[in-house]
């Protein structure tokens, strides 16, 4: 299959979200794409683009025990390991677009295997996975893993969890989500010289021990309408500091996800809708009349 960049050629998409949370959905089995940076900057661009906060690649497997090969692209251009809210898009993309009817389906991702299944009811259960608590793994400076640490931000010390799942995040909780400082403080947090690889930041308003409101400021894309893994590492941190139950209903800006988890050392699980928008094609420049 000719390998081609993917601005040059026309290629097929399909436009979906996750509670708002929007992506480019790229078959990359039937197709063929070289993903550059630029490339995914100009896709994503809301106004010379086509416009999402991430861009999803569809691959054949490389390992045997997996369907097929997950691959996420920030709007920034960035490639990064997980991503929730577009693992439930991946399932559904790979059903209504005839790649595989499998139920559920197994993804290998580059943080590691992940299981995608599509329920009777239509919403998509995900295993996201063991959470990682390891600072070094996150990765987070720190010299032990704790539940809560003091991060010097602007002067003070502000009590923080970090949390691996597949991708690093920060989480923090605010008095209420509608005036957090999201974007003020959220594009200075996701730079943070203590997660050297940036992260995502989750301002958490605790409601009561089932219920979370979550506002998430992307490593990447910027405020989003929702982060799933942020929404998944958010519910782990408010389970460490004894606040929240087993299972909780976690409301985002863009609508509410259901997450599981049993505690440390077990796989967390994701239940939310995936939405297709339209379907369409890229014109490259110079075929478009
Ligand atoms: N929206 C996603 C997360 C996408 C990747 C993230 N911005 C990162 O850089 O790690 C989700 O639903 O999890």
């Amino acid at each position: 299959m000719e390998q081609h960049s993917a601005l040059s050629q026309p290629w097929t998409f399909t436009k979906m979200h996750g509670l708002g949370n929007d992506f480019v959905v790229l078959d990359g089995v039937r197709q063929s794409f070289s993903l550059r940076p630029e490339d995914c900057r100009r896709i994503a661009d809301r106004h010379f683009g086509i416009g999402c906060d991430q861009i999803l690649l569809v691959e054949p497997a490389t390992d045997p025990d997996c369907d097929f090969r997950y691959r996420i692209f920030n709007a920034d251009g960035s490639e990064v390991n997980q991503c929730g809210n577009g693992a439930r898009c991946f399932a559904v993309f790979v059903r209504r677009s005839g790649l595989s009817d499998k139920n559920p389906l197994r993804v290998e991702t580059r943080a590691g295997q992940m299981s995608l299944h599509i329920r009777p009811d239509g919403l998509v259960e995900v295993n996201m996975g063991v959470p990682i608590l390891d600072p070094a793994a996150i990765p987070f400076r720190a010299e032990a893993p704790a539940r809560e640490y003091a991060l010097p931000f602007r002067g003070q010390a502000l009590p923080i969890a970090a949390v691996s799942m597949g991708n690093p995040h920060l989480l923090l909780t605010v008095e209420q989500c509608d005036s957090a400082p999201v974007a003020d403080w959220g594009a200075e947090l996701e730079q943070h010289p203590a997660f050297p690889e940036r992260c995502n930041v989750g301002f958490l308003e605790i409601q009561d021990p089932a219920h979370l409101r979550l506002r998430t400021w992307e490593r990447g894309a910027g405020e989003t309408l929702a982060c799933g893994s942020n929404a998944c590492a958010a519910v782990v941190a408010g389970q460490l500091w004894e606040r929240l139950a087993d299972t909780v209903q976690v409301t985002l800006p863009g609508g509410t996800l259901e997450i599981r988890w049993a505690g440390p050392g077990t796989p967390l699980y994701m239940v939310g809708p995936a939405e297709v928008v339209f379907d369409g094609t890229w014109i490259p420049e110079g075929e478009k009349t």
